[in-house]
């Protein structure tokens, strides 16, 4: 599959800071890549690259085909990107921001309206943005990124602020994209809800990328213990099949496997035992697969 964005050994200095060092990935379409990192590890820096808003010291940043920081940038039509700070002019209506965006990326001023009806702000759309709550203002910054259909996405922080049934209709905004096409780039501290939804996983830690894969890529990279937990019909009764590290507490059993061929055997010895009468898997967390990433780099440091 052609990459829409690539990004080749970029560094990035702000005086004396090192906010990027030698960050090279690339994007796919219809696919969502979720970039993490502590405060300062230098997602924003990325994005704002991807954008052209500024440019790298070395190595090279292609999106859609472009140089995005080369002048005229064609490309950026078809950019939707979500700040982690929105800011409106309080003195429109949400339709009349909408239609002042839609000019500008050149994209049919009608889409705004199904657009704010889509991000549940139809009946808001005539009162003046001053009068948003938080929550408001980042439906209408979602709504403003999702102009004129865009190929690729970039999203910084974008669930910040929004309620539960917004994050659901939020994500489920994105499926429609990704189904389309789109490629979208989520950078983002809300882990748990990445979880099952990222196909690809950046992990940037001081500027460096520590890790690039999907969730299955970097469990086994990881090498992280899977839990495994049985539920005993007889606790007295000890199978046989059983690791010797297998910790029995009343009727439950709790083991760690290291590997998916581990884990694998283990279920199959416990579903053809009738004295097992439930299991459960538990695969490491993201938060804990990017906990584990970022100690290694530390460590290597
Ligand atoms: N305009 C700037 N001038 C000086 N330093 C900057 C500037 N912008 C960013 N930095 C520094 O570059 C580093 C990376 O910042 P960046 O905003 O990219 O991080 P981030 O991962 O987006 O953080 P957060 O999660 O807090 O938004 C930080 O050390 C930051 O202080």
């Amino acid at each position: 599959m052609t990459a829409t964005v690539a990004i080749e050994h970029v560094e990035k200095r702000y005086r004396a800071v090192r906010a990027l060092h030698d960050v090279s990935f690339t994007l796919e379409p219809g696919r969502l890549s979720a970039l993490v990192g502590h405060n300062g590890a230098g997602k924003t820096t990325l994005i704002k690259l991807m954008l052209g808003l500024i440019r790298p010291d070395k190595g090279s940043i292609c999106v859609l085909g472009e140089n995005p920081a080369a002048g005229e940038f064609a490309g950026r039509r078809s950019l939707g990107f979500l700040p982690e700070n929105v800011a409106f002019n309080a003195a429109l209506t949400g339709r009349e921001t909408l239609a002042f965006y839609a000019r500008l990326k050149g994209s049919d001023a009608k889409q705004g309206a199904a657009l704010l009806e889509r991000v549940g702000l139809g009946e808001a759309s005539r009162r003046l943005v001053g009068t948003y709550s938080k929550g408001m203002r980042q439906r209408l910054g979602l709504a403003q990124a999702l102009l004129g259909r865009p190929r690729v996405l970039l999203l910084d922080e974008p669930t910040t602020g929004l309620d539960p049934a917004l994050r659901l209709t939020f994500y489920e905004i994105l499926d429609e994209l990704r189904r389309d096409g789109a490629t979208v780039l989520i950078s983002s501290h809300a882990l748990d809800e990445l979880e099952g939804r990222a196909e690809q996983v950046l992990i940037m830690n001081r500027g460096i990328l520590v890790a690039d894969g999907t969730l299955a890529e970097l469990r086994a990279l990881a090498g992280l213990p899977i839990r495994i937990t049985l539920k005993l019909a007889d606790p007295v009764a000890r199978p046989e099949w059983l690791p010797n590290d297998a910790v029995i507490a009343h009727d439950r059993c709790d083991i760690a496997v290291v590997d998916h061929a581990g884990k694998m055997r283990l279920l199959r010895q416990a579903a053809g035992d009738p004295a097992v009468t439930d299991i459960g898997v538990a695969e490491p967390t993201l938060d804990e697969l990017y906990a584990h990433f970022l100690r290694q780099q530390e460590r290597a440091a």
